[in-house]
C-alpha cells in the first residue's frame, strides 16, 4: 500500500534525504541504541553531521550501505502532529507512485 507506515514496522532513519534501514545496526551502534531509537522515523541529518556527534568517514560509508530509499519532497511529515515520530516517514514503491503529488508531500520511494 502506498501509505504504509513503514517506520512502525522496521527502524528507518532519514539522513540527507536518504532513508536508511538500521535493523541490523541497532545493537551495534558505538553511540548506543537509545540515540538511534530516538531518530527512528525522523530526520537525523543534523545529529549525524555534528549536532550530536561528528561521525568518521567510516561511519558515513556504513550509513550509505544502509540506504533503502529516497525521500520525495525533501521533508518528512514533521508538521503532521497527529503522527507519532516513529511513523512520520512513509515509503511507497516506484510502481505505486501514481500521481505527481507523491513527489511533493514528503512520501518516499524505494531505491
Ligand atoms: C543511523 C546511522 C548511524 C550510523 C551508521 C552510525 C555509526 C557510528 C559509528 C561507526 C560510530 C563510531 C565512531 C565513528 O566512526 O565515527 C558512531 C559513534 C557515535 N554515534 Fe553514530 N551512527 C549513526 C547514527 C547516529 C545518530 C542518529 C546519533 C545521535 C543522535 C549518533 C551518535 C553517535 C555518538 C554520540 C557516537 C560516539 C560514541 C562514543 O564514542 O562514545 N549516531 N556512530
Amino acid at each position: 500500500m502506498p501509505d504504509q507506515l513503514e517506520a512502525s514496522k522496521r527502524p528507518i532513519i532519514l539522513v540527507s534525504g536518504f532513508i536508511h534501514d538500521v535493523t541490523t545496526f541497532m545493537d551495534e551502534h558505538p553511540g548506543g541504541t537509545p540515540l538511534l531509537i530516538k531518530f527512528v522515523g525522523g530526520d537525523a541529518t543534523a545529529a549525524f553531521f555534528g549536532d550530536v556527534y561528528e561521525h568518521s568517514n567510516a561511519a558515513h560509508n556504513l550509513l550509505a550501505m544502509k540506504r533503502v530509499g529516497i525521500l520525495h519532497g525533501g521533508i518528512p511529515h514533521v508538521l503532521d502532529d497527529s503522527r507519532p515520530p516513529s511513523q512520520r516517514l512513509k515509503i511507497v514503491r516506484y510502481n505505486e507512485l501514481g500521481s505527481s503529488s507523491a513527489y511533493s508531500d514528503g512520501e518516499a520511494g524505494m531505491l
